[in-house]
């Protein structure tokens, strides 16, 4: 059995003392194991991420982290301009003392990040100036050059063009197998939770939740409780390549009057 790198006891969170979100939340994050979190807007996934960090304190119950944690948020523009290299470097910020400046060794952790998701050429752009989807990247590519063991994900793909999303997707997927590393992320579509995560977590209506292996809990039946709209899985087959399962909405849209 791999390492635990992220776990929960009897976990409440939320804003309010005395108002959990959920009832008691026990998770267990392994390292080279992806998590997805789904749940309606609002339905407080964020609010989940940011206790397991850290950020919030929890309500009641313990986070058990064992690792760096590198983090990235949904999209945000920071008050200050910064380059993109500068915004990557940020990451290494734990790794760099205080009033020093970052090393070769910091600076090339930074490129091998931008790199890896195939945007060296922005390096020295103005992160604000950058479109959504590219600010993503570049935040993805932060936490990465943080050399972290847990990467925690708020909608990493949520801006992303469908070449951009499979690129990330893949990205996640090696970063898992090939270096260990526990994933969390959140996500509205459930596909990706199918494509790439061991387990999953749904944060259905009236407090409950789902939590375990995804194939038993991203169903179409879970899934059309939680959307309140019917979902149906399809398996699509591709030359030389193993069967792609999908998770379509059905959308019913009423005539125009
Ligand atoms: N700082 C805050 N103080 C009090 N309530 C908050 C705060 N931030 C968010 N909330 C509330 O907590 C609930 C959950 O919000 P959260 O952002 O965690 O949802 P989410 O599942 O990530 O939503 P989305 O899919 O829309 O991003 C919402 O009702 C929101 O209004």
């Amino acid at each position: 059995m791999s390492l635990i790198r992220l776990s929960t006891q009897a976990l409440a969170y939320g804003y309010h003392a005395g108002e959990p979100f959920f009832p008691p939340l026990e998770l267990c994050c392994r390292a080279g194991e992806i998590t997805a979190i789904l749940g309606a807007n609002g339905r407080g996934k964020t609010t989940l991420l940011h206790t397991l960090l850290g950020f919030l304190p929890p309500l009641a119950g313990t986070v058990q982290r064992n690792g760096a944690i590198g983090f990235v948020p949904q999209l945000f523009t920071p008050p200050f301009s910064y380059s993109v290299l500068d915004m990557v470097l940020m990451g290494r910020a734990g790794r760099i003392a205080l009033f020093s400046l970052p090393t070769a060794h910091d600076i090339a952790a930074a490129h091998r990040a931008l790199e890896m998701l195939d945007i060296a050429a922005l390096a020295e752009r103005d992160f604000s100036a950058l479109s959504g989807g590219q600010r993503q990247l570049v935040l993805i590519a932060r936490a990465l050059a943080s050399e972290c063991q847990t990467l925690i994900l708020d909608e990493p793909t949520a801006a992303l063009d469908l070449h951009n999303q499979a690129q990330v997707l893949q990205l996640l997927t090696q970063l898992a197998r090939e270096q260990g590393l526990c994933i969390l992320l959140t996500t509205h579509d459930p596909s990706h939770a199918l494509a790439i995560a061991q387990r999953a977590l749904l944060l259905m209506a009236d407090k409950q939740y789902l939590y375990g292996h995804r194939d038993k809990v991203v169903t179409e039946e879970n899934l059309t409780r939680l959307y309140g709209i019917p979902v149906r899985q399809v398996t699509l087959e591709m030359p030389e390549q193993p069967p792609y399962q999908a998770l379509i909405p059905l959308f019913t849209l009423t005539e125009p009057r």
